[in-house]
């Protein structure tokens, strides 16, 4: 069980609600909550860096998982070829980026998990596809066209 500002939490959930709730508390105050009891940094990671955008990806909706080595969100959309254009678009960049996400597509929303295997945690290439993630969400539902499909 972890502890955070005197308060008794115990899942990642209660983490993100614990981290929202305190908010109006000095930035450092929450985030070093978070980091004390939860996040395992991939080795070599700037830990103050991904804390900070890692408050930003929590305020949009991601949670850090209950092993807290990575972070995950569910994209909804109302049509199937939306879905399946954000994935296209997130496989493509991991191609690019070399760096893979497990991906759950079901009709009408798409969960996205982020984790490093080597070195194993969070590290800022997990932040950076969130980010991407979150970008391509956007430019999803803003655009009319499905993706076409380049090798
Ligand atoms: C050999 C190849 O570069 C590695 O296996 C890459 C591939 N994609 C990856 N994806 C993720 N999420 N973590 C990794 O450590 C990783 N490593």
């Amino acid at each position: 069980m972890a502890e955070s500002h005197g308060k008794a939490i115990d899942s990642s959930q209660d983490f993100v609600a614990s981290a929202i709730e305190n908010s109006d508390k000095p930035f450092e105050d929450s985030m070093k909550a978070i980091q004390a009891d939860k996040i395992q940094f991939s080795e070599g990671e700037d830990h103050d860096a991904i804390l900070q955008n890692l408050r930003i990806l929590v305020e949009r909706g991601w949670t850090v998982d209950d092993a807290g080595i990575g972070i995950d969100k569910t994209f909804k959309f109302k049509a199937w070829m939306k879905c399946i254009g954000f994935t296209a678009r997130i496989g493509l960049e991991s191609k690019a980026f070399n760096h893979h996400p497990v991906i759950v597509l079901r009709y009408g929303n798409v969960w996205v998990k982020w984790t490093t295997h080597r070195p194993y945690g969070l590290s800022s290439k997990d932040i950076r596809m969130a980010m991407y993630c979150d970008e391509m969400a956007e430019a999803t539902n803003a655009s009319n066209a499905s993706i076409e499909f380049k090798e």
